[in-house]
């Protein structure tokens, strides 16, 4: 780690606006720590920072573009530019960081490449098993999708990696893969290049959820992490005072220019938003989530024309992270529970989000109530199944043997068919500890039942939020 910051700093890399050190690009403003609990490896405080002040620059030639790395190879260009059909800018990018990789220590990259993960947990990483843990039809349907999608980007792609004489190991769909959560999970966005740009050191930032205090860096810095964005970060937008809004972005004269969007003390965790995200979008573009994601979205099985019958889209009809049906969601419920005859009498009123009477709003809690019950019922497992299974995975995962903990455990038929899919017999591990393959599969299994508890806790403060009301709704009926 030491010979990539020396790398970095002779590159420019600074986390100083006084001035580059050639013996360290950090030491100023940041410092790299280990965060068990939140992103594990990340940067905290080197001091007490101020919010808005700018605590890393990472010049342009620093900064891992597709366009970087065609200049410094025509042949790697002229495939590109020759290949039909055309390649998107994530699928150029993979390529010309597998080519990288490729050339090993003769790469300029190297020592930045050696640091990155070995492996990933983003969800198309999940084998079968971790994504039927998912249990949720359309959590299901999300994984699966993002594979088919990276799998079609890659056969896509192999004839022009077989031009490029890349190594058969660089070929294979594991590496294609392990290339493409790089990008997902790591790429910053710049106005250019729609996959993004990889930003040494400027990527060891790990995630906070933006929050209220930060509402208009939100809108600033919305999917910045992420190469979906299209949207430039405007210039006019930065305030340069010590009020800056901002987490950054890139300017032209200075290069990416990342700023501390709170005060942190020293040695706190410095956080970067890298935008809004669901935990299944999070769980798909980077490969965790969060217990408390103020930014939660919980979908349930909705009827078509209960989906169709106003102007709210689809993905505007959810539950929030404290149970409350999204306004969207209550007001297509009030206008869906409207007769037909009435809907346009009413349709004002239900568009401005007003109440229409006790009797439609008991009906749409009361609806509200039975679909969030029979939806959890028809999941496999309880929550209080599940929240066990976390700590037993936790457990096991932390273990040295995994022979004590299973014995005994109400788990060891979920274990037996996790042990199963993986041609694996729990008699060959009595004393030691599971193998590393094995160990990586419990994370994301890991992952899948934290997503499906949050996901059923949610549905749970619904019932219990929409229980309430009706008791409410109730008594004021009876007292009129
Ligand atoms: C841009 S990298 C951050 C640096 C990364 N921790 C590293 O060691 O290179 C983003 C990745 O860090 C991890 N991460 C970031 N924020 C996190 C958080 N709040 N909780 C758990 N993992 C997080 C995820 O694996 C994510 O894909």
């Amino acid at each position: 780690m030491e010979a990539l910051l020396r790398w970095a700093a002779e590159l420019g890399v600074c986390d100083s606006p006084l001035g580059t050190s050639t013996s360290s690009c950090l030491g100023r403003s940041l410092v790299i720590a280990d965060f068990s609990d939140a992103g594990g490896r990340g940067l905290a405080a080197a001091r007490d920072l101020r919010r808005g002040e700018l605590v890393l620059r990472v010049p342009r030639a620093a900064l891992f573009t597709s366009d970087r790395v065609m200049a410094d190879d025509p042949q790697v260009a002229s495939c590109v530019v020759s290949h039909l059909p055309r390649l998107s800018s994530v699928q150029t990018l993979i390529i010309c960081l597998l080519t990288e990789v490729g050339r090993g220590r003769n790469s300029n990259w190297y020592l930045y490449l050696s640091q990155l993960p070995t492996y990933y947990t983003i969800l198309a990483t999940f084998n079968d098993f971790e994504t039927e843990a998912l249990q949720v039809d359309d959590a299901i349907w999300v994984a699966q999708k993002a594979l088919r999608g990276i799998r079609s980007d890659w056969e896509e792609a192999t004839p022009l990696m077989k031009r490029l004489g890349l190594k058969p190991k660089l070929l294979m769909f594991k590496s294609w893969l392990w290339a493409f959560a790089t990008v997902s999970s790591r790429t910053l966005h710049i106005a250019w290049d729609g996959a993004g740009c990889l930003c040494p050191i400027g990527d060891l930032f790990n995630y906070a959820a933006p929050d209220d205090d930060n509402s208009l860096a939100d809108e600033d810095t919305g999917d910045m992490m992420h190469q979906k964005t299209n949207k430039m970060l405007d210039e006019t937008t930065f305030d340069h005072s010590s009020e800056r809004l901002t987490d950054g972005g890139y300017e032209d004269v200075n290069g990416y220019c990342l700023y501390a969007r709170k005060s942190y003390r020293k040695g706190e965790q410095v956080l970067l938003a890298y935008g809004t995200y669901t935990n299944l979008e999070l769980l798909e573009h980077y490969g965790f989530l969060l217990g408390e994601n103020p930014n939660e979205k919980i979908y349930i099985p909705l009827d078509l024309d209960l989906c169709t019958i106003g102007t709210w889209p689809r993905d505007s009809l959810y539950i929030l992270p404290n149970g409350h049906p999204s306004f969207a969601l209550l007001c297509a419920l009030r206008l869906w529970t409207t007769p037909t005859n009435h809907r346009k009498t009413f349709g004002h009123q239900i568009y401005s989000g007003s109440l229409l009477s006790i009797e439609n709003e008991l009906e749409i809690m009361k609806w509200l109530v039975k679909k969030c019950e029979e939806t959890l019922q028809q999941l496999p497992t309880t929550i209080e199944f599940d929240e066990k299974l976390l700590i037993f995975l936790c457990k096991l995962r932390n273990s040295t043997s995994c022979r004590i903990d299973v014995d005994q455990s109400i788990f060891q038929q979920e274990f037996a068919v996790f042990l199963r899919f993986h041609g694996f017999k729990l008699d060959c591990s009595i004393h030691s500890k599971l193998p590393v393959r094995l160990l990586r599969s419990l994370e994301r299994w890991e992952l899948a039942v934290q997503w499906r508890c949050i996901y059923k806790r949610t549905l749970t403060k619904c019932t219990a939020y929409c229980k309430s009301l009706v008791r409410e709704l109730s008594l004021q009926q009876n007292q009129q």
